[in-house]
């Protein structure tokens, strides 16, 4: 599957998007806030087809928060997002779409066997249930695909996890430490997937704290943290969905 020609990824602070802007994703003066933290205000960055976003900033300076709203399961404080050139409504639509988002929890049914819950997510994404043993041989799970999701162990259920990206093809892949609990074959397996990904024109936009052997763009959530940071809070009172 091609999903188009590579072109050139800009991290930038101050790109121009519009209708006619060659970037596919494209994120202007984006802000972000987590109950009463902004954790981060005027980030702007450009992904083009075939390119790696990777996201930096220590613990809590917004990696995931980021993610989320790119895979419009928040809405940002202020800026916008565009795709291929297109607006993005607050609500995501017509960037979620695009999207294959895997984060901390695996979105799997824990009591259903690692089939069963692939098969539910190509059906729900879209996706040709035909592409089912193509996944488990990917992530090497077909000894274990008669097994429910809860009897694995942590690494083997990120790998099922993984194997979601690839029931349905979807162009934007967000990852978020998507090597917590993978050991080392199974780090270059998920290396080679997305080089295999963004070869074919897909693009991916991860953050991690651990070297991915992937070439890929940086951006550090550092460098758009805003500079009078209120700190001072009850994180149970901030708490929101
Ligand atoms: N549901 C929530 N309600 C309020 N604040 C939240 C919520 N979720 C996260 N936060 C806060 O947002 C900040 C950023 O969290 P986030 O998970 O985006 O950071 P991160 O950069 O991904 O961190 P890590 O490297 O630890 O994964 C943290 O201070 C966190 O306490």
């Amino acid at each position: 599957m091609a999903y188009g020609a590579a072109m050139m990824l800009h991290p930038t602070k101050h790109p121009t998007p519009s209708p006619e802007a060659r970037a596919t994703l494209n994120a202007q003066a984006l802000a972000c806030r987590r109950g009463q933290r902004l954790l981060f205000a005027g980030l702007d960055f450009s992904l083009e087809r075939g390119r790696i976003l990777i996201l930096r900033g220590p613990n809590g300076s917004g990696k995931t928060s980021l993610l989320r709203l790119l895979a419009g399961l928040s809405r940002p404080e202020a800026g916008q997002l565009f795709w291929c050139g297109m607006a993005v409504p607050p609500s995501g639509a017509g960037l979620s779409e695009q999207v294959h988002y895997v984060g901390h929890s695996s979105g799997m049914k824990a009591a259903f066997s690692v089939t069963d819950n692939l098969r539910f997510w190509a059906r729900y994404l879209g996706g040709a249930e035909d592409r089912l043993e193509a996944s488990l041989e990917a992530l090497d799970l077909e000894a274990l695909a008669h097994l429910p999701v809860g009897a694995l162990s942590a690494g083997q259920q990120r790998r099922v996890s993984l194997a979601r990206l690839l029931v349905a093809p979807r162009p934007l892949w967000l990852l978020d430490e998507p090597t917590v609990a993978l050991d080392s074959d199974n780090q270059h397996r998920l290396t080679g997937l997305i080089q295999t990904h963004v070869q074919n024109g897909g693009m991916a936009v991860i953050a991690t704290h651990t070297p991915l052997g992937v070439d890929g763009a940086s951006l550090d959530l550092r460098d758009f943290q805003p500079e009078a940071q209120h700190m001072a809070h009850d994180p149970l009172l901030a708490f929101e969905d």
